[in-house]
């Protein structure tokens, strides 16, 4: 079976000889045909489902790098910063280590399942009276002055981790994309993604990288107006990032793969969020959704050539985020135990 991925990539993730591999077999998520969006843009397009993940985000593949490191340099705890999923993926990973967590969240802007794996890991969560970058600020300078190792991405080792959903991409396409969209909050995932094809076209093993296309939800997209944002807005708190830690490396990607970045609004990621759910059968939180949001303003607008061969990276499983699901639910009454009366609500009467 599938060994996980620093088994899997042995040659290409680097660990720390002899040391103990800390891994829920993450990786090897699916490459799902998106039938629906290939028929709307013209184009190939494939949804890579990184909600597959053990904790249902694509933070485990830098976590099981990270957490394997940790435990190798004899820590005994770890500390993120966190919109949420690297704090449920840090808790789980560290639990299954035998670390202790511990999680700075900003106050009340942290998904309910998110914050429930967490909790049920057993991490010390921290709600901080500030954004993001304010948890990620502090949680660097504690792991600074305490002996505390920082798992964010901003510890290059989880962009090594991160680096192999482009691998897998290649594997199973026998190619590279000609375009690949994804989200963008504090800008580890791109840098990663683009660390990983340029490792393969360096190696022959691909032709030619893709260009990559980052999105980023127009309230919080620093990228886009190439400056910061004090105060980051957007229903995908997974991506309400103002000052992302990989600024460069996302810049380094757009600028070498000759790509772009664009903002999508809250209403093109809940456009997006939707269409995946109720026509590819694919249920993702809404930050993951602003990649197919960008896909589709891309394909319309004539900046994505018809014909051309995406993926998508869907970041994380929709029930991370219950409440956003829900929020569009039309309440009804019970119903009486009479086939009648479903027949009536059904409207097949
Ligand atoms: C679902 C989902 N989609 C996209 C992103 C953006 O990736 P980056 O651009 O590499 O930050 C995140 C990031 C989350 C955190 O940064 C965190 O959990 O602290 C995410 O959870």
């Amino acid at each position: 079976g599938w060994p996980g991925l620093i088994e899997a990539y042995r040659d290409r993730v680097p660990v720390p000889d002899g040391a103990r591999i800390v891994t829920l077999q993450e990786g090897n998520t699916p490459l799902v045909p998106a039938h629906h969006l290939s028929e709307l843009t013209g184009c190939t397009v494939y949804l890579k489902v990184e909600g597959a993940n053990p904790t249902g985000s694509f933070k485990d593949r830098g976590m099981t790098v990270a957490i394997t490191h940790a435990l190798a340099g004899g820590s005994k705890a770890v500390i993120c910063a966190s919109t949420g999923n690297t704090s449920a993926s840090a808790a789980a990973y560290a639990a299954r280590a035998g670390l202790t967590s511990a999680v700075l969240v900003p106050q009340g802007k942290i998904a309910l399942g998110k914050l429930a794996q967490a909790v049920v890991h057993g991490a010390k969560i921290l709600q901080v009276e500030g954004n993001f970058d304010d948890c990620l600020e502090l949680a660097r300078k504690t792991s600074a002055e305490h002996p505390v190792t920082l798992v964010n991405s901003v510890n290059p080792v989880r962009l090594e981790g991160q680096k192999t959903a482009s691998f897998e991409i290649c594997d199973v396409l026998g190619r590279a994309p000609d375009v690949h969209c994804l989200p963008v909050g504090n800008a580890g995932n791109i840098t990663a993604y683009w660390k990983g094809y340029t490792e393969y076209a360096a190696d022959g093993v691909i032709e030619q990288a893709p260009r990559m296309f980052g999105f980023q939800a127009a309230g919080a997209a620093p990228l886009v107006h190439g400056q910061p944002v004090a105060q980051p807005e957007t229903i995908a708190t997974a991506i309400r990032v103002g000052s992302p830690a990989s600024w460069a490396g996302a810049v380094r990607a757009k600028d070498e793969s000759g790509g772009l970045f664009e903002a999508v609004t809250d209403e093109q990621i809940l456009d997006a969020y939707r269409t995946l759910a109720a026509r590819e059968g694919v249920f993702v939180e809404p930050a993951s959704a602003s990649s197919v949001a960008g896909l589709l303003a891309t394909a319309a607008d004539g900046r994505l050539p018809a014909g051309s061969v995406v993926v998508c990276t869907v970041t994380g499983h929709g029930l991370k985020d219950p409440d956003t699901a829900l929020s569009g639910m039309v309440e009804v009454e019970p119903l009486p135990v009479d086939p009648g009366a479903v027949a009536t609500a059904l409207e097949l009467a």
